[in-house]
This record gives C-alpha cells, structure tokens and sequence, in this order.
C-alpha cells in the first residue's frame, strides 16, 4: 500500500508521501482510509456527498487529505512558473502546461485542477495498492502459479536485477494472466460506478429501464458469474492463455478498469507498476503465510468502498538463494 501511494504521488505531483522510507502512513492517507466506509456509502448518494465535502468540519480525515492535494498542487504550479519546462515529470506539470498554452485537454479552472489532484491520487492508489494484494495473497496459496512465474523470470534474467528490463517483463503473457485473473476475482473497483441513463430511456435485452435513471454494473457479481466464466470461483490464470477457448465462455463479462470514455485513464500506467512491483518480488524472494495466517479472513473480508477495502495480509519473504 505505502508503495502505490509513494508511486502516485511521484508520478502526480512529482514528491512521494515518503511512506517506504518513513514506514509511516502519511497523515492525508490516513485521512483518506480513516473515512473510506463514508467514501463507499455517498458513493451510493452522490447527491449527498456535494453539501457534505462543501462544509469542511463534516469532511473530517477526506477533507485533510483534500487540503494536502490543493497544496501539491499549488506547488507544481510554482515549480511550472519558475521552470516552464516542456517537458514536465509530474501529471500536474503537463496540466500546467496545457493550461499554459490553452489546450483543449486542460483542466478549465483552478478548481478544476485541484479536483485532478484528487482524483489522480484516489484513483491511483487503493485501486493497485490492494490490487496487489489480492495478487501475493493469490500467489502464495498458489504455490505452482508463483514457483512456475519465479521459473519465467529466471529464464529471461539469468542475472536477476543486474539484467532486468521492463521491456522483458512487458511480454510475459503468464504475468499478465495473473494481473488479469486477480482482477477478474478482486476487481479494484467492485460495485462499479454510476451512470445515468439518456432522458429518453434505454431498452437492454428485455429490460427497460426509464430516462434520467442512476444505473451501477458491478464488475464483483459479473466477473464471477459462471454464465461468462466456466469454474468462476477458481483463480486460473491459465483461462486468458491455453485455456482461454474452453474456461472463458464470454469475455465481455470482464472489465476492471471499466470501458468507455470515462474507463480508467490509468490502465497503463497501472499495468506497468504492478508488473515492476510482483517482477522484483518474485525475482528475488519466496512467500509463505506468516504462522497463523492462512489468507481466509483477507479472502473473505474485502468490502465495498468504492475501491476494494482488504484487511492486513501477514506474509513471511525470504530472500532467494543466488542462481
Ligand atoms: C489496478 C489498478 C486500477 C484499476 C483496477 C482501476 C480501475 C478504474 C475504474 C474501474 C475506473 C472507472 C470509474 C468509473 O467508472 O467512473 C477508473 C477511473 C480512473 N482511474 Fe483507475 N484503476 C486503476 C489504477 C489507476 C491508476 C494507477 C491511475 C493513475 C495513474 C488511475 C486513474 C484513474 C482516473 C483519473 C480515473 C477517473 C477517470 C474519469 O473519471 O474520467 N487508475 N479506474
């Protein structure tokens, strides 16, 4: 978790929150976990959360954290004046510099570009963070799957870190296929998000449903139901390689990162960093459950708060015996 929020913050606004190296969770973090029930709940009553974050006090942890963002942001706006560098190295600076010269792309108002913030970093964070919890969790009570990618990586990195490449790890279709069949079991964001239907109404199947009418499709219930995934319930990454044909019986039913104009802007980005993330891991260490853990509380309990909530996950790494 510390390590998504660090990446987010570096790539957003160019300064991490120091939690790797402070061990510490960041106190506009913190804000934002200490509320993530609220966070879940006004997800279901947009219309509530606008008076709520409008009076400050109400806002509590989520309003700190707010704050915290507005000033990264007024920051990145003070290092783009002094530099206006052309080729910035934080999300906010490009924001900045579209801003600068007018593009249609840009954030139109000062407000508008704090809300960038945010939701650049609520967005980024949780979603890979517990995303990839979900992934060492399903690796260490997957022995064959974690030994069978340790093997991959061993052949493709004779030398472990010293010949790493991102552009090796990139066309590992067994990686992906444990990214991808995470996803599909704990997918990032679980109840979906709402969308309002078009005034004049929408006709699905047999189904009609009334204009002006707020609609969710959770990705959780679809992507594991038996309908579009024969043995749903199974964490089988083989059914996006050999098997694809015979376990996966319609892949619409998969979307984690939604679909559509407002699907995730961070799909990418999000790949690559837990690509890099499980990468390393796997290279260089062996997982077991700590005494006492066996993962079935963390399985069982993952709740709705928009993003997926995990709860702690206690694992033992020992580092790998040299090649
Ligand atoms: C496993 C990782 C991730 C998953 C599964 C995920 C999933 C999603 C989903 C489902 C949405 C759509 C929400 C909706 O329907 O309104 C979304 C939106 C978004 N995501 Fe991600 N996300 C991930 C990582 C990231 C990362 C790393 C970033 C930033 C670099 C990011 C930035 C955003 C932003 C800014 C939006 C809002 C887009 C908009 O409203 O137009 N996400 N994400």
């Amino acid at each position: 978790m510390f390590y998504s929020f660090d990446v987010i913050g570096l790539v957003g606004f160019g300064d991490d929150f120091n939690q790797l190296e402070s061990g510490i969770e960041h106190y506009a973090i913190r804000g934002v976990h200490d509320q993530m029930f609220m966070i879940g709940l006004l997800n279901q009553i947009p219309w509530l959360s606008y008076p709520l974050n409008a009076l400050q006090p109400l806002s509590g942890g989520f309003g700190l954290f707010k704050i915290y963002c507005n000033n990264m942001v007024k920051k990145c706006a003070l290092r783009y004046q002094k530099s206006h560098d052309d080729t910035p190295r934080d999300v906010i600076s490009w924001l900045l510099k579209a801003q600068s010269e007018n593009d249609r792309s840009a954030p139109p108002t000062a407000k508008a570009l704090a809300e960038d913030g945010n939701v650049l970093i609520l967005g980024g964070s949780d979603t890979t963070g517990n995303t990839l919890a979900c992934v060492l969790h399903y690796l260490v009570a997957n022995k064959p799957v974690y030994k069978k990618l340790q093997q991959q990586l061993d052949d493709i990195f004779p030398n472990r870190e010293r010949s790493y490449e991102y552009a090796e790890v990139r066309r590992l279709p067994y990686l992906d296929a444990i990214l991808k069949e995470t996803m599909r079991l704990k997918p990032a964001v679980p109840g979906g998000q709402p969308r309002v239907t078009p005034p004049e109404g929408l006709q699905i199947g047999d189904t009609w449903i009334p204009g002006d009418i707020n609609v969710l499709v959770p990705q959780y219930a679809l992507q594991r139901d038996d309908r579009f995934f024969h043995r749903a319930a199974e964490f089988l990454p083989e059914r996006w390689l050999e098997q694809r044909g015979s376990l996966n019986l319609d892949e619409r039913a998969y979307f984690p990162f939604q679909i559509g104009p407002r699907g995730c802007v961070g799909k990418e980005f999000a790949m690559m960093s837990m690509r890099i993330f499980i990468t390393h891991i796997a290279m260089n260490f062996d997982i077991e459950f700590a005494p006492g853990e066996d993962g079935s509380t963390f399985d069982a309990c993952a709740r709705d708060y928009l993003a997926i909530d995990v709860g702690p996950l206690y694992l033992v790494l020992s580092e790998r015996t040299p090649l």
